[in-house]
């Protein structure tokens, strides 16, 4: 970064909202709006804001070149809140996620050949055979609950992509693994948002039951590692083979962190791709049109591996709108300055995904979900990809994108081809939830089964 002309300000300069005296703005922070609270701060006191919490400065980032400075200048400058890479060590689960320095940069390149295209063709029978299911369960009876439904069908993909193990969440229920599972996740929220990590000086039953959780997930790791390192197939059909093959200059993944990234990729991969699919399906319910350009488009170029560019400019303009993680927290790990504004190590950092897809000056008419925009020429009209990110930025870019685009377009394509769907009258939109993901809490859907011959699965 150059040097600034003048004398950094501080970041108590900033504008920002007033806070109350020790508190700050804490008390007038909603948990489940922070990212409509965030983004109408943006407009009202500019890209770059002050905000204080207990014991804490906070700055946001709405302005997307600042933003992909910072995302840039990690590992070094910034680096994840630091509270999630202690509290997922404590778990036994400090993967690529969590970690940071020198041991994210060793993780980084040891994982990243697991996530390539190749590998990604192979895990694509799993797929189909888990949207097959979903495409049963619908025509069954349409869903109470599609975000349920779906997270049913992102468990079950990373389920048997990380343990090699067909939970099948969608077809039954009660599952030793799908429970241990559900104590693992609400305690890792638990344990995020706590001030007081209590648990390290007494446990309660919750943290009790989540030990033994991981412990059983531990062991059912350790037996597809222990069966994968003796059949050592060429041709990996989850990320543990896949990751079993990767070597850097002689060093490879040990079994316990091979453990931490399975758990890494069930936190990371779930609901962060089963909410992309639900919002996806929530803005196709309103435009039958967009259905049936895509039902045209499958019936051209039928697999989800192939480019298949309307229904990719469907996902683009979704997470466009409605980025599921619109909200990345960094902290600085040094005293470093911020184009203009110095900060202190330890300061938050919150940059903000989601409010410059939504400004007029980055994409025209910015609050119509337009996926046309993304194929047609800008004709003078704003239209800024670059600005759109969500899913990162800089070296630690998610590395599960293009599963999660297979997964997000398997399950459009699939519903597109077996219905007509819409959003049932007199039903509210749904409430959009912040929870680390943005949730559309209440999203239900009219499917109206297509003749049979329109709904052969092709995959
Ligand atoms: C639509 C679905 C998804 C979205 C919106 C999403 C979004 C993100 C975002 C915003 C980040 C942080 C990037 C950054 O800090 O610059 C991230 C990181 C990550 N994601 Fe995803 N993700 C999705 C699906 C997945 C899937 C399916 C997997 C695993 C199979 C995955 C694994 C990861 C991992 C391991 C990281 C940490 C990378 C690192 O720090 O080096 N994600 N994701």
């Amino acid at each position: 970064m150059s040097a600034p002309l003048r004398a950094p300000m501080s970041l108590l300069d900033l504008p920002g909202p007033d806070g109350w005296p020790v508190l700050g703005n804490l008390p007038q922070l909603t948990p489940t709006r922070l990212h409509r609270q965030l983004d109408d701060w943006c407009a009202e006191y500019g890209p770059v804001y002050r905000l204080s919490m207990p014991g804490r400065r906070l700055v946001v980032v709405g302005d997307p070149e600042l933003s992909k400075e910072i995302l840039r200048q990690r590992p070094g400058t910034y680096r994840r809140q630091s509270s999630i890479e202690s509290i997922m060590s404590e778990m036994g689960s400090n993967g690529l996620f969590s970690s940071e320095g020198e041991a994210w940069r060793r993780r980084r390149r040891l994982a990243m050949p697991g996530f390539n295209a190749a590998h990604l063709t192979r895990f694509h029978t799993t797929l189909e055979l888990i949207t097959e299911r979903l495409r049963r369960r619908w025509l069954a009876a349409s869903p109470e609950d599609v975000r349920a439904d779906l997270t049913r069908y992102t468990v079950d993909v990373t389920a048997k992509l990380t343990f090699d193990y067909d939970i099948n969440t969608l077809e039954q229920s009660g599952d030793v693994i799908q429970q241990h599972l559900e104590h693992v996740f609400p305690m890792l929220n638990r344990r995020l948002n706590i001030p007081l990590p209590y648990w390290r000086w007494v446990k309660l039953p919750a943290d009790h039951a989540l030990d033994r959780a991981l412990e059983a997930l531990r062991t059912e790791v350790n037996a597809v590692v222990a069966r994968a390192r003796t059949a050592a197939p060429e041709q990996p059909t989850n990320f543990i083979e896949a990751f079993l093959l990767a070597h850097d200059g002689g060093e490879s993944f040990t079994d316990d962190e091979l453990f931490a990234e399975a758990l890494t990729i069930l936190i990371a991969g779930q609901d962060t791709t089963s909410n992309a699919a639900a919002w996806l399906l929530y803005h196709l319910a309103s435009e039958p049109e967009a259905q049936e350009r895509i039902r045209e488009e499958i019936t051209r170029i039928p697999s989800t591996l192939d480019r298949q560019p309307y229904l990719e400019a469907v996902v683009a303009e979704s997470m466009r709108l409605q980025p599921t993680t619109p909200l990345l927290l960094m902290e600085a790990v040094h005293d470093t300055v911020l184009r203009d504004i110095a900060l202190p190590a330890g300061t938050w950092v919150l940059v903000n995904v989601r409010y410059p897809g939504l400004l007029e000056e980055n994409f025209a008419d910015p609050h119509r979900f337009d996926p046309e925009r993304w194929l047609r020429d800008a004709d003078g009209r704003a239209h800024r990809p670059d600005v759109a990110i969500p899913f990162g930025s800089g070296p630690r870019f998610c590395p599960g994108r293009g599963l999660a685009m297979l997964e997000v377009k398997s399950v459009a394509a699939m519903t597109c081809r077996t219905f007509d769907f819409r959003l049932p009258d007199g039903v509210p939109p749904p409430d959009d939830r912040f929870h680390f993901a943005v949730i559309p809490v209440g999203l239900r859907l009219d499917l109206a089964p297509r003749p049979a011959a329109d709904r052969e699965f092709e995959g």
